[in-house]
């Protein structure tokens, strides 16, 4: 096996899709080198999970950053493009190939896409629609009310790549999740299977990744 992708992860909250690559990592059918996860949220239990996996963590503040800033527009505008300059700092220190996003709740700006770009890394991110239909966050809960209103008979999760339109980015891998009428109606019930779904595509999609980036470094 080549030796493996050095890879961060971004994390906003409970880390499922997090553990999901750390179990396949640590079975060795994950080519990844896991070598930091990142979290806006201090109570975010993937860092936990990092944690007893021994990976080396780090919270990354934003509220720090507007406190330094006036309460306007201009200065929120301002504490984010620096909180954004310094991840991307922080996280081009450890020299990764990858960066992976899974539930990171944050718009990442071009003051950190840019720096990473120039660097050569890939960013990659986990959303759970299919490509352009529910941007942002809450899509699974926005997707359920599509159709439970009639407007929708399907929906999805997928891999993409990380650009400054939010959700907009070439997709890599999809998975299509058609609604079943009798069993999806409990938003609970559909969401549970939506992250197991999840669960399996992003170790799918990652790996897919990580053998365009094996592939890419004997070129
Ligand atoms: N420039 C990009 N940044 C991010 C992308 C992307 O494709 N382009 N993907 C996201 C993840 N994401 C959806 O998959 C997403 C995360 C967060 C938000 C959002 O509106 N965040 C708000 C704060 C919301 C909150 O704190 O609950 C914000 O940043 O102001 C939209 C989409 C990762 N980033
Ligand atoms: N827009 C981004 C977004 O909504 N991401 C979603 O956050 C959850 C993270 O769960 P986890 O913390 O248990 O992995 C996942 O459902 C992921 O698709």
């Amino acid at each position: 096996m080549t030796s493996p992708i050095r890879t961060t992860i971004l994390i906003s909250g409970s880390g499922t899709n997090l553990q999901a690559v750390i179990d396949k990592v640590q079975a060795g059918a994950l080519n990844a080198q896991l070598i930091r996860v990142l979290s806006n949220r201090k109570d975010a239990f993937g860092l936990e999970r990092a944690r007893k996996a021994s990976i080396p963590t780090h919270y990354h503040n934003l509220v720090k950053y507007k406190k330094a800033q006036p309460a306007t527009p201009e200065g929120v505008q301002a504490a984010r493009e620096e909180y954004d300059a310094e991840l991307a700092r922080l996280i081009l220190a450890d020299q990764p190939e990858l960066v992976v996003c899974l539930g990171f709740m944050h718009i990442l700006s071009p003051q950190f896409l840019s720096p990473l770009e120039e660097a050569g890394v890939r960013i990659v991110n986990l959303h759970p629609a299919l490509p352009g239909a529910f941007n942002g966050v809450n899509a699974i809960e926005r997707a359920h009310a599509a159709w439970m209103e009639g407007r929708i008979d399907k929906t999805g999760v997928m891999i993409h790549d990380v650009i400054s339109e939010v959700d907009m980015g070439q997709p890599i891998l999809v998975r299509e999740i058609p609604f079943v009428k009798g069993q999806d109606e409990d938003l609970e019930v559909f969401e549970k299977r939506v992250h197991e779904i999840e669960w399996g595509t992003v170790i799918e999609g990652v790996g897919m990744v990580i053998e365009e980036l094996q592939a890419a470094r004997k070129q």
